[in-house]
């Protein structure tokens, strides 16, 4: 691939021949480093003045005022709102504000135009462009110029700045004569990536906003509209070009997608504090995360099940067992309902039970809906059935006074009448209900047939119920069901909370209370709009704008509460429809939990990042097309990425023979970095780990003394859950497990599940045989976790090694030669 060291400034062809002098070519470098320098300066103060302008316009707040100033007022709220979010964003940008320039070639109308390229745009002080944003169009030659196409840019220039000084340049100068074949077809910006990519891991992942490739730039511009697979090898840059891609979509469609909002969803919490630095760092805050495990409000769940009850939970036919479960509730007694009530039987038939049971579900609603109806059909029968009983009481003696022929003019005109009109009439019909409805005996009866239902009430009654299990998993042809059989109380796992979303969709809530207050409240906001449109349209001001103005006031009537960000009110409503949802990891979601995401994003607007080959779940995906196309038949698309900027390519080719082993067919991506020294395997016990991590940390963190910053190096553990408690026990001062604060140590151990998406500076793997022999699909955990090293890998077996790995270099425990 013909990768080049990182140069310091290379001279510009127009500038100084590449056989100038030292002394010549030092001068220069001076100069261009001082007059970037100057350049960057600006850029910066100018960031400190509109921070201080958004400052001052946030402490200010909306304007107070009578309704006379309603435009006013108006305005200034609008105004304060976007101070808000702007000064969020100018916070988030600091580091490597300005870190490109492009220069145009110049043509007969004068020299070309030069851009400076930043995390966000900023404009002088007299609305000239000083920096642009990224993502612009006008940026995009950045990252798609190449030697052999480098269409009309004369050079490109990346700037690498400590703060706010200039410390270096490299230059890529497109003279096409003077390339040859193989540097053509090479990536672009090498010096700067190769740079990048050697710099030690700190526990989170950074922004790539500098070095972004082509084919990554082809997956971050790609059109918002329909589903977008990016399929690549571990270190491909997936996880990190999705979330450009986040950003890239939030500046271009803002409009739509401020408002509804993107989603990414991670594998686990610790995979999404790893990424979570990435989008403010590209000016970009709003944005919500979560693990499939966090779709449901209110619900933050982490534990596991076995694989083989993951299987099953994942399985689409646990959608038809729940509806089966949910019409499982929906009873009709034998031999009909009796209710004891004021010391008398009320009675329905059975054949009216069901009847009442038919129509209720007749209706096109969810469980809880339906229930009102079936509640108002067995009320209004059982009240029939008491002003039946009643009039039995009364009807004998009436008979027998009838029978002597001495019946009162007075009760022969009650009878007429009566003998007229129904038994109950309207006004009767409701009170008699009613008081039914306050009866205990009577709500429990009904309770017992149709009883409101929550999905975690449904599903807690479920899983208790060996004998229901077994029923309906049969009418579901769900095999395994039983499985599903755990006492009430156990905690929710990750695969139940696509299980609880599915029996929200049955059950509905019945919100009618809710739902009358909303309609009034939007009656409240539409008169407000209407107002506010008046008023703006009568003084002439902002017509166009007249609406969203007018909607953002009444969104701000609308709750008393702290006003929250787009992101935090989807998180909390079930049935958020979000503008686009990106799913990272995602060859690990099960068929139901596809359910979930996908009832997210009825636009069907998504980015789906991952790698069939990595597949560790038991219920994930053995290809795209069986998760897609049941949602989108034929009509997603597939962007491949083929080049791994993560793991040295010594590393790799072990992980390749696994590759080849565990998952035959399945193609690596091609390693771009080839340092480091050849990972090893080493024969020691438990006993002699907690050496072999404190030699491997001294290589890898060595601390300031060695030109490292302090927070550099991190080194995993990733060992086989068999081997897992004494790995832990050797070494009692590493972060365990998948938690947030897992990452913040310098030592942390894993199970390979944990470490998927993560990486590490060195890493070492605990008990390969047990890590394959564990793995749910056949061995790709082991796969997984020879491929989150950067620069070191050590294998710690304690058996024969397995055939896969005869690559490796035995090694005695000590540091191998770096
Ligand atoms: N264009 C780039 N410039 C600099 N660094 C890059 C670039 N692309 C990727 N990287 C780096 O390569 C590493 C791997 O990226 P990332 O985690 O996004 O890969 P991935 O495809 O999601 O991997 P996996 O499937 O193994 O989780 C990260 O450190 C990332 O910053």
């Amino acid at each position: 691939m013909g990768l080049r060291q990182a140069d310091d400034v290379k001279p510009d062809r127009g500038e100084i021949g590449s056989e100038a002098p030292d002394g010549v070519r030092d001068g220069a470098r001076l100069a261009a480093v001082r007059a970037e320098q100057a350049y960057v300066s600006r850029v910066y103060e100018r960031l400190d003045t509109e921070r201080a302008g958004a400052e001052a316009a946030l402490r200010q707040g909306p304007a107070a005022g009578g309704g006379g100033a309603f435009q006013a007022r108006l305005e200034s709220a609008v105004a304060t709102d976007e101070a808000a979010r702007r000064l969020a964003r100018l916070a988030g940008v600091e580091n490597g504000l300005c870190f490109g320039r492009i220069d145009h070639r110049s043509g007969a109308d004068g020299p070309g135009d030069t851009f400076y390229i930043g995390r966000i745009g900023l404009r002088d002080e007299y609305h000239e462009p000083m920096l642009i944003d990224w993502r612009a169009e006008a940026a995009r030659p950045f990252y798609t110029a190449t030697p052999g196409a480098p269409g009309t840019l004369a050079r490109r220039r990346h700037l690498h700045l400590r703060h706010r000084e200039v410390v270096r340049l490299d230059d890529e100068v497109f003279d096409l004569e003077g390339l040859d074949e193989a540097e053509r077809g090479g990536i672009v910006g090498e010096a700067a990536l190769l740079a990048t990519l050697r710099r030690g891991r700190t526990g989170r992942m950074g922004d790539v906003v500098a070095t972004i490739q082509e084919e990554q730039d082809q997956v971050i511009r790609s059109a918002l509209q329909g589903v977008l697979v990016v399929q690549g090898g571990p270190g491909t840059g997936k996880t990190v070009a999705a979330l450009h891609r986040a950003a890239y979509l939030l500046y271009t469609h803002r409009d739509v997608l401020e408002r509804r909002g993107v989603l990414i969803v991670g594998p686990n919490a610790t995979f999404l504090r790893y990424i979570e630095q990435v989008l403010p760092g590209l000016g970009e805050t709003d944005v919500a995360l979560a693990t499939v495990g966090e779709l449901y409000p209110g619900l933050k769940a982490t534990a596991a099940d076995s694989p083989a009850v993951a299987v099953v939970k994942g399985d689409l036919r646990m959608a038809a067992l729940v509806e089966a479960a949910v019409r499982d509730r929906q009873r009709v007694p034998d031999g009909g309902l009796s209710v004891e009530s004021e010391g008398m039987t009320l009675r329905v038939e059975a054949a009216a039970c069901e009847l009442a049971r038919d129509r209720a579900r007749a209706l096109r609603a969810p469980h809880n809906l339906q229930r009102r109806r079936f509640v108002h059909d067995l009320l209004d029968a059982l009240a029939l059935n008491r002003a039946e009983q009643f009039d039995r009481l009364i009807d004998e003696p009436l008979e027998e006074i009838t029978r002597s022929g001495n019946v009162p003019g007075w009760l022969q005109e009650l009878l007429d009448e009566a003998g007229e009109s129904p038994l109950l009439d309207e006004a009767d019909l409701r009170l008699a209900k009613e008081s039914l409805w306050h009866e205990p005996p009577v709500r429990e009866a009904i309770d017992a047939l149709w009883p409101e239902l929550t999905p975690e009430r449904l599903l807690t009654g479920l899983y208790a119920d060996p004998e229901a299990l077994g029923r309906l998993g049969e009418a579901a042809g769900l095999p395994g069901a039983a499985l599903l059989h755990r006492p009430p109380g156990s905690p929710w796992t990750v695969a139940d909370v696509p299980v609880l979303d599915e029996a929200a969709e049955w059950l509905g809530s019945d919100d009618s209370g809710d739902r009358a207050r909303r309609r009034a409240a939007a009656a409240r906001r539409e008169a407000d709009e209407r107002y506010a449109r008046e008023v703006i349209e009568s003084t002439g001001a902002v017509t166009s704008d007249a609406q969203d103005l007018a909607a953002l006031v009444a969104e701000r009537h609308r709750d008393d509460g702290p006003p929250l960000t787009t992101a935090q009110r989807a998180a909390a409503d079930r049935e958020w429809a979000y503008g686009h949802v990106i799913v990272d990891e995602a060859q690990e979601l099960s068929e139901m939990a596809w359910r979930a995401v996908m009832r997210r994003v009825p636009t069907r607007s998504l980015t789906v990042v991952g790698d069939i080959a990595q597949t560790g779940s038991a219920a994930g995906a053995s290809s795209w097309g069986r998760m897609l196309d049941r949602y989108v038949p034929g009509r997603w698309r597939e962007q491949r990425l083929m080049v791994n900027y993560r793991t040295p390519a010594a590393i790799m080719r072990v992980a390749e023979d696994v590759l080849a082993a565990v998952a035959p067919g399945e193609i690596p991506p091609e390693p771009v970095r080839d340092d480091g020294p050849p990972p090893r395997a080493v024969a020691v016990p438990v006993s002699g780990l907690p050496g072999l991590v404190r030699a491997e940390l001294a290589e890898v963190a060595p601390g300031p003394a060695a030109g490292r910053g302090p927070e550099e190096g991190r080194l995993a553990v990733i060992s086989s859950a068999a081997w897992h408690p004494g790995v832990l026990e050797a070494l009692p001062d590493a972060a365990a497990g998948a938690t947030p604060e897992a990452l913040d140590s310098p030592v942390v151990v894993l199970t390979a599940a944990e470490a998927k998406g993560l990486e590490f500076d060195s890493v070492v793997v605990v008990d390969p045989a047990g890590v394959l022999a564990e793995s749910p699909k056949g061995g790709q955990d082991l796969y997984v976790a020879l491929t989150r090293a950067t620069r070191r890998l050590t294998v710690v077996h304690d058996g024969d090694l397995p055939d896969m790995l005869a690559r490796l270099e035995p090694g005695g425990p000590g540091p191998s030669q770096a």
